[in-house]
């Protein structure tokens, strides 16, 4: 990796800087009106990967001095038990972020749940309201993971703006989010998918590419161009339980200009955007505290 280090996008690096002005802001939101930033994390089952991620975010509140409080709950739950629990939140004012960690067991409606998060606690940006929002380019809740993505080019000084744009994968929470962020940004922009023919023919003539399906691999070196830029947002484990991205690192990184690695490139960044959602909800709850007992 020692060789690459000016190739890399480096999120973990970032994440710190971020994680770093976090702290200060909260910092001075304590002592200007007493607020405490605060995080509420739903958790529903057992899942290790889902309970390591919830781990980590409470982690990171805990780095920067955000209140956090983790709901959790048995994988046989209804439905109604969960909805109850969010009305809680969206009432607690101790709670200015909600984030409901996904996926949840089969039988539970998970469209229903975002919808019922108030939008201005919604600091994972999967309520419709700020998907909207985000759509036609107005302030709201951003997905964190593509946010953590737009943050680390701005980093590197990537201007997407006029660049062919290739982002593969479709999903609410990475692939439509990405494709929006990158079109208000000005990009041109295609979205591939599981039933796109012919993936290569699309990503060949990319400048940049953005990945995120969870497939180990899909990206390989001929199915770039030159001096492509690479950001993996795929998170897989192998057999042999290494964590690893959906871009084939070592070979595509010689043909790239510059590539993020995975772990340590869009992961942190994951994280960091959501401490930084957390405390935009924080801010805009204490403007509206202070309104009110103004009047
Ligand atoms: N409501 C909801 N919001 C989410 O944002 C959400 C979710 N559900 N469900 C699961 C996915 C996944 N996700 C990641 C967060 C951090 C890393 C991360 O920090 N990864 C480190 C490595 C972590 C490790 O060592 O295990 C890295 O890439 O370097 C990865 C993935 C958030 N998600």
């Amino acid at each position: 990796m020692q060789l690459l280090d000016g190739k890399i996008l480096d999120g973990r690096k970032l994440s710190k800087k971020i994680e770093q002005n976090v702290g200060d802001e909260v910092k001075e939101l304590k002592s200007t009106c007493g607020c405490t930033p605060g995080l509420a994390v739903v958790l529903v089952g057992q899942d290790p990967a889902s309970a390591a991620y919830v781990n980590m975010k409470k982690k990171a509140c805990d780095r920067v001095g955000f209140y956090s409080i983790t709901h959790e709950m048995p994988e046989s739950i209804s439905q109604e038990a969960i909805e109850k629990t969010i009305v809680q939140l969206n009432n607690d004012t101790n709670v200015d972020g909600i984030l409901i960690q996904l996926p949840l067991p089969s039988h539970i409606d998970t469209t229903k749940l975002l919808e019922l998060v108030d939008p201005s606690k919604d600091v994972d940006g999967f309520h419709p309201y700020n998907v909207g929002r985000l759509v036609t380019n107005l302030d709201g809740f951003v997905p964190c993971t593509p946010l953590g993505v737009m943050e680390l080019l701005k980093e590197y000084d990537i201007d997407v703006k006029g660049k062919n744009c290739v982002v593969v994968g479709a999903s609410n929470i990475v692939g439509k989010p990405m494709a929006a962020l990158l079109l208000n940004a000005d990009a041109t922009v295609e979205i591939c998918h599981i039933f796109t023919d012919d993936l290569k023919k699309h990503t060949l003539n990319a400048d940049i590419v953005l990945c995120g399906v969870g497939v180990i691999n899909l990206i390989t070196e001929d199915m770039v161009k030159d001096d492509v830029i690479i950001i993996d947002i795929g998170v897989s484990r192998t057999n042999e339980g290494k964590l690893v991205g959906d871009v084939d690192f070592e070979n595509v990184s010689k043909k790239s200009s510059y590539i993020t690695p995975s772990p340590g490139g869009v992961g942190p960044m994951t994280i960091a955007m959501l401490l930084s959602n957390t405390l935009k909800a924080a801010k805009i709850n204490a403007a509206k505290l202070s309104e009110q007992k103004e009047c």
